[in-house]
């Protein structure tokens, strides 16, 4: 049965970038995987730690989507492999989100954004659900990474 997620307060809302599970990934500490996706969109400007140092993921999203300041060039080349890399270091600091993870098996996972259908399934549910691609592809790794350490750890 396909898992949707999209509020935090709801089931599977540790999935949702909103969630504060916080990681340290380019030696530095982020507060949510939102804080981190947004910052980049500004990489090597003083805005990347002002967004990394604001309290809410609500404000790090309304910084990162604010068009005052110019978005970096390589920015749609980019942008879901910076996501893949904040999902994965998210899951990979947090044993008891990644457990949930792990526990959905092969159920497909859809951000059921109502108004997002680039990471969402949008309102129609037409939309590419990229942030559900990408959880399914860090629970493939996280699932491999499991595997593998559990055979390092067998008595040979
Ligand atoms: N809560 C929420 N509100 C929105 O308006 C959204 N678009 C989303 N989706 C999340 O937004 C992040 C990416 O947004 P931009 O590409 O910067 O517009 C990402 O975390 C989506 O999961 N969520």
């Amino acid at each position: 049965m396909t898992i949707y997620f999209y509020s935090t307060r709801e089931q599977y809302g540790c999935f949702s970038n909103f969630s504060f599970h916080g990681f340290e990934l380019d030696g530095l500490y982020w507060p949510t995987s939102e804080h981190y996706f947004q910052a980049q969109k500004f990489l090597g400007t003083p805005h990347v730690e002002q967004i990394r140092l604001v309290k809410m993921p609500k404000d790090a999203a309304r910084m990162g989507r604010e068009r005052t300041r110019p978005l970096r060039q390589d920015w749609e080349q980019v942008k879901d492999d910076i996501m893949r890399q904040a999902v994965l270091s998210k899951f990979q600091t947090h044993r008891d989100i990644r457990d949930i993870l792990l526990s959905t098996g092969d159920e497909e996972i859809v951000e059921n954004s109502p108004i997002d259908f680039y990471w969402g399934c949008g309102s129609d549910g037409s939309g590419k659900n990229m942030l559900g691609k990408i959880l399914m592809e860090v629970r493939d790794i996280l699932r491999h990474i499991q595997s593998t350490d559990a055979d390092n750890s067998t008595v040979k």
